[in-house]
């Protein structure tokens, strides 16, 4: 069994590697996991390609980042929207965050890591990198399968190809007493494809199609994949972004550290073809990925109720 239904969340097993094209659960799990993000927009996904230790090591250095004086974190400036240090916001502020761009390759990976520490943190950049790239891995992995699902398996390895990673550091303090517990606000995510690991402090709520909020409780070596707008337009609105927030325990004595990678295509979105006919319109134009960021900086985006209807619709 590739896969079992919980009563809200799929749950799918990528572990011991059985999960391949040709194997026997893969076709299974290519119509579950395209079920999944059709009406959750997400999935709970068990993955061992990420160590114990490289865990560890991750949430090490998670701890000696956010542990850096703030206007040294401030540095971490990125041209993209969204993709540097976020924080000291007076209505989120439990709140951090910080991005490294490119995050599986050593280069980008080690400019991040000299930026902040200037007499350099090799494992810092270890962690983070093998970190990105074994997350990639499962992220490729879940392409090809929602890819095979809808029947256009020829074009997956060209998205894989084009597709860059950003990997986010975040974390939330817990409240203190009579502090909002909102930890960050109702949004969908602008990626294709987000991968989710907290440590053990849970507070990730999704949206249902049916508006009702999921208390999201990862298990042990488990990631959450959700679905962002990127991939929805792609999906010719199929798949669904779902809303989600962070909202902390107000008994809650822990910080909550989530590890968050997130993918961005560096060729054209576009709806393949094969989503299109009378039953189906075409639903968005053709757009650049950064487009789509630059859209939701912007007044009118950060306004907008339906963002790919306002910044692509047909
Ligand atoms: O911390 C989390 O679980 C969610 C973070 C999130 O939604 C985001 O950074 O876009
Ligand atoms: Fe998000």
């Amino acid at each position: 069994m590739g896969s079992l239904l919980l009563p809200k969340l799929l749950v799918v097993d990528f572990r011991n590697e059985k999960l391949h094209p040709g194997s026997s659960s893969w076709g299974s799990t290519c119509n579950d996991i395209r079920l999944a993000l059709e009406n959750h927009g997400c999935f709970i996904a068990l993955y061992d390609g990420v160590s114990s230790e490289l865990e560890e090591s991750v949430f090490q250095a998670a701890d000696e980042l956010f542990d850096l004086p703030t206007e040294i974190k401030m540095k971490n400036i990125v041209q993209k929207p969204y993709h540097g240090y976020v924080g000291q916001i007076p209505f989120v502020p439990l709140h951090e965050g910080l991005g490294i761009d490119y995050a599986t390759e050593l280069e980008d990976v080690q400019n991040f890591t000299n930026l902040m520490w200037p007499k350099g943190n090799p494992s810092f950049s270890e962690a983070s990198m093998l970190f990105s790239r074994a997350v990639a891995k499962l992220e490729h992995m879940v392409i090809r399968l929602l890819f095979e699902s809808y029947g256009v398996e020829k074009h997956s390895e060209s998205h894989i190809n084009s597709t860059t990673y950003l990997l986010r550091y975040l974390k939330y303090r817990a409240p203190e007493m009579n502090e909002t517990t909102m930890a960050f606000p109702s949004h969908t995510d602008k990626s294709f494809l987000t991968i989710l690991h907290q440590n053990q402090v849970s507070g990730l709520e999704i949206r249902s199609r049916d508006d009702e909020w999921i208390s999201v409780e990862f298990p042990a070596s488990s990631f959450v994949v959700m679905a962002g707008d990127a991939c929805k337009a792609w999906s010719n609105n199929r798949v669904l972004s779902p809303n989600h927030k962070v909202t902390l325990d107000r008994k809650g004595k822990e910080a909550r550290y989530t590890i968050a990678l997130f993918s961005f295509l560096s060729k054209m979105v576009k709806v393949p073809d094969e989503f299109v006919d009378d039953e189906h319109p075409l639903q968005f134009k053709p757009f650049n990925h950064l487009d789509l960021l630059k859209f939701y900086d912007s007044e009118t985006g950060r306004k907008s109720q339906n963002i790919l209807q306002d910044f692509c619709g047909v």
